[in-house]
């Protein structure tokens, strides 16, 4: 079966399943009021995943990220690492989580098969990271982290949205921590959405400030592989921590474009900032479907952008990024 992708060129083999739209945090930039349910949710269930995870795994999917919402709020998270790990196809499985659960959960979820886990850490200063996430857990998250390092997985990501008069000062302690943690962090700049116009407006920074900064401070830029994802890479031999930076405004940023994502309602979006998703559930309700399945998502693929439209303040159909799992 061939390997989706589109007309740019561009192969698709990282999959972004969310399995639930409900969090726990209230995260300014993302579900500021917490999560509010619209009726009675209704997310994919352990075999419309099994049944979603085959067809990408068919053509061409080789990693799979769980996230969501808040992932791991699923009663049957770890029964849904255990289900994708169970197809051979699938070589990576990773979740990110704002780390809640972590602490007393990574090793259960590392021999279920999990191999990767990206944790949101918004603020080393825990009042400045109560005052981003409207949770007071900073401690909790942070054991979370060490939890994870001792379980052994393979790859720990930190993820800090970059917010102006918020976490702005925090490089100095940030740098400080990977020193001598092996951990990767990642400051993602923050991306408008529908609902976070005046947000953005007030609190965007530019990733180019702290790259600039970092490259004047010695880090270097690591040649992306073939595989890689549009996150730009730097790596310092006074550190076993490594920095990525996630540039969404930057010039080509979406050339290496990789991935797609299913909601937890199962709609397809070529995009993070499509304009609609495309409904897949229809198709997800027995492995029979399997064909009729791709069909779609090849024929999908052809309508699939060449870019996102935020620089026109474009969010399409995404109101905030717990709808889509970022
Ligand atoms: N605009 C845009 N933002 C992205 C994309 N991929 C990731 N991001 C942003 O980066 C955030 C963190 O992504 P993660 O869930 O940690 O996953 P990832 O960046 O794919 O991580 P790796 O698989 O470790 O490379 C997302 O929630 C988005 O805010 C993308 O394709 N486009
Ligand atoms: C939507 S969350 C879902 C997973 C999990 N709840 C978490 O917070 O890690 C995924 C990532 O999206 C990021 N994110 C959410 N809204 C964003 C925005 N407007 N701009 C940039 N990143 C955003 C979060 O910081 C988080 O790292
Ligand atoms: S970023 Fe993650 S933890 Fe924060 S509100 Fe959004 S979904 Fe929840
Ligand atoms: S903004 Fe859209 S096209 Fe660009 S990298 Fe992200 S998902 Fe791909």
């Amino acid at each position: 079966m061939s390997q989706l992708q589109d007309n740019f060129g561009r192969r698709f083999h990282y999959l972004r399943m969310s399995v639930t739209d409900v969090c726990n945090f209230k995260c300014s930039y993302c579900l500021p009021d917490g999560y509010r349910p619209e009726g009675k949710p209704s997310f994919l269930t352990l075999s419309e995943i099994e049944n979603l995870v085959a067809a990408f795994a068919k053509v061409g999917t080789r990693k799979v990220r769980i996230t969501g919402g808040e992932p791991t709020l699923r009663k049957d998270f770890t029964d849904i690492i255990r289900a994708v790990a169970d197809n051979s196809e699938i070589h990576t499985i990773a979740t990110t989580t704002n780390g809640y659960r972590l602490e007393k959960h990574a090793k259960e979820w590392y021999d279920a098969g999990l191999r990767r886990i990206n944790v949101s850490v918004d603020s080393l200063d825990p009042r400045m990271f109560y005052q981003i996430t409207g949770e007071n857990k900073f401690d909790e998250v942070m054991r979370g982290i060490d939890a994870a390092l001792e379980a052994g997985f393979e790859r720990v990501k930190i993820n800090a949205v970059l917010l102006k008069d918020l976490n702005d000062k925090d490089l100095p302690r940030f740098l400080h921590w990977i020193k001598h943690t092996p951990i990767d962090l990642r400051f993602i700049e923050l991306m408008e959405t529908g609902l976070g116009h005046d947000y953005f407006k007030a609190h965007h920074l530019a990733g180019a400030d702290i790259k600039a900064r970092l490259e004047a401070e010695g880090w270097q830029y690591d040649q992306p592989a073939a595989e890689d994802g549009p996150a730009q890479n730097f790596s310092h031999p006074d550190y076993r921590g490594r920095i990525g930076l996630i540039m969404p405004y930057a010039k080509n940023f979406c050339a290496s474009c990789n991935r797609l994502r299913v909601s937890a309602k199962g709609k397809l979006h070529l995009c993070l900032f499509t304009e609609h998703g495309v409904d897949l559930r229809d198709l997800l309700q027995s492995p029979e479907q399997q064909d009729e399945l791709i069909a779609r998502l090849h024929q999908q693929l052809q309508q699939k952008k060449e870019t996102h439209y935020l620089h026109q303040g474009i969010t399409g159909v995404t109101q905030h990024l717990a709808s889509i799992g970022g």
